[in-house]
């Protein structure tokens, strides 16, 4: 069953992978079947970037989302004039500002209703600051545009052998130990249970808490901060009916017999989420942000500027984004 409404998807830095992922995967709409989509911006962009990519695809700008379910069987709608010159692997500002505004138009949409979700394409942090964007990542600019706490709006990676959190993100990793708090743990994972249970249809959560340290600590032979900090956190989440366990060593959680144990991992830091993702599922994994009241979901890498224009890009991120995006709007539109 397909949302009632598309879905958006901004382009993410043009002279990445982006582009010609969003015309890739307009082109495998029917073996994936895919949810009608248009893209915020670059029409004469895509247009190009499909040509690079030698694939066929019709592009259509249209002037309403009402229009992109009956353009999307022969043509990739694309909405809003914003355009640019297609340069992959030449990033630049100009290109940085595309980025951003075609981020900024594609989540207005998703927040007015226009757009059933937003899906964002890949974008280079480090440039989009050069053109004033303030925030650590796609995820707490979305987060701010909804009106949400960043803290509360919490990044998922989920892959069809894993779903991992990362309860620190883009901080450097002396510093993830400070701010491993009892608070940061049960906020986060009470918002990871409500999606779990709203988003994906797991009635009973199972939430596996990572350890901070080698073997938890080993007794506090090497850092106590999950004896002092995350076991009492995981036990208030217990006391409130929250199946949550742990804390349990990062080493073995992610082999198959871990996996079987819970619905995600919750993770002390960014690289103790994304390595087993990744290392498991880097072709289908889609960053997912929990807490909003939208769906945004995102493929779980980044520009890949090396490759892009090369047309040596997997499109099964982007593809996987799509569908998750889809398939967690149409929960939300059944349960309303
Ligand atoms: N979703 C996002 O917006 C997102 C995710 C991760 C990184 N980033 C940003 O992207 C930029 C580059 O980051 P990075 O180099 O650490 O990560 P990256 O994901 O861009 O690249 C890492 C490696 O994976 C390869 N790769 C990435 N996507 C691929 C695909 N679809 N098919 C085949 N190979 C692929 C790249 O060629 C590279 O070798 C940084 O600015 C980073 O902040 C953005
Ligand atoms: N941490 C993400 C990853 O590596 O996939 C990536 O940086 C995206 O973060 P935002 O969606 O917050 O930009």
């Amino acid at each position: 069953m397909m949302p009632s409404k598309p879905l958006v998807l901004s382009l993410g830095d043009p002279a990445g992978v982006g582009p010609e992922l969003i015309v890739a995967s307009w082109f495998a709409r029917d073996v994936h079947s895919l949810a009608p989509f248009c893209a915020l911006g670059g029409a004469r962009l895509l247009a190009a970037a499909a040509k690079k990519r030698g694939l066929d695809v019709p592009v259509v700008q249209v002037s309403s989302l009402e229009e992109v379910a009956a353009v999307f069987p022969r043509a990739l709608p694309v909405f809003g004039a914003i355009d640019g010159d297609y340069a992959p692997a030449q990033p630049c500002k100009a290109g940085a500002q595309l980025a951003l505004d075609s981020l900024t138009q594609a989540t207005a949409l998703a927040i007015s209703g226009d757009a059933s979700a937003l899906v964002t394409g890949p974008i280079a942090k480090s440039l989009l600051a050069e053109v004033g964007f303030a925030f650590p990542g796609q995820t707490e600019f979305v987060a701010d545009a909804c009106g949400v706490e960043a803290q509360d709006a919490v990044m998922m990676l989920a892959g069809p052998s894993l779903r991992t959190v990362p309860l620190t993100v883009h901080v450097a990793l002396s510093a993830v130990p400070s701010l491993v708090t009892q608070d940061l743990i049960t906020r986060r994972a009470r918002i990871v249970a409500r999606a779990l249970q709203r988003d994906y249809g797991l009635a009973h959560p199972r939430l596996a808490i990572a350890a901070l340290n080698p073997h938890a600590g080993e007794d506090g032979r090497f850092g106590d901060e999950d004896q002092r900090i995350v076991a009492p956190a995981i036990a208030t989440l217990r006391a409130e009916g929250i199946d949550a366990t742990g804390p349990h060593p990062a080493d073995g959680l992610f082999a198959p017999r871990g996996r079987a144990t819970f619905d995600a991992a919750l993770c002390m830091y960014h690289d103790q989420a994304l390595v087993p993702i990744k290392a498991l599922d880097f072709d289908q994994g889609v960053n997912v942000t929990l807490g909003l009241p939208i769906i945004r979901t995102s493929p779980d890498h980044g520009t890949a500027f090396g490759i892009a224009g090369q047309a040596k890009a997997e499109v099964g991120a982007t593809v996987a984004a799509i569908r998750m995006a889809a398939q967690c709007a149409r929960r939300r539109e059944k349960a309303a």
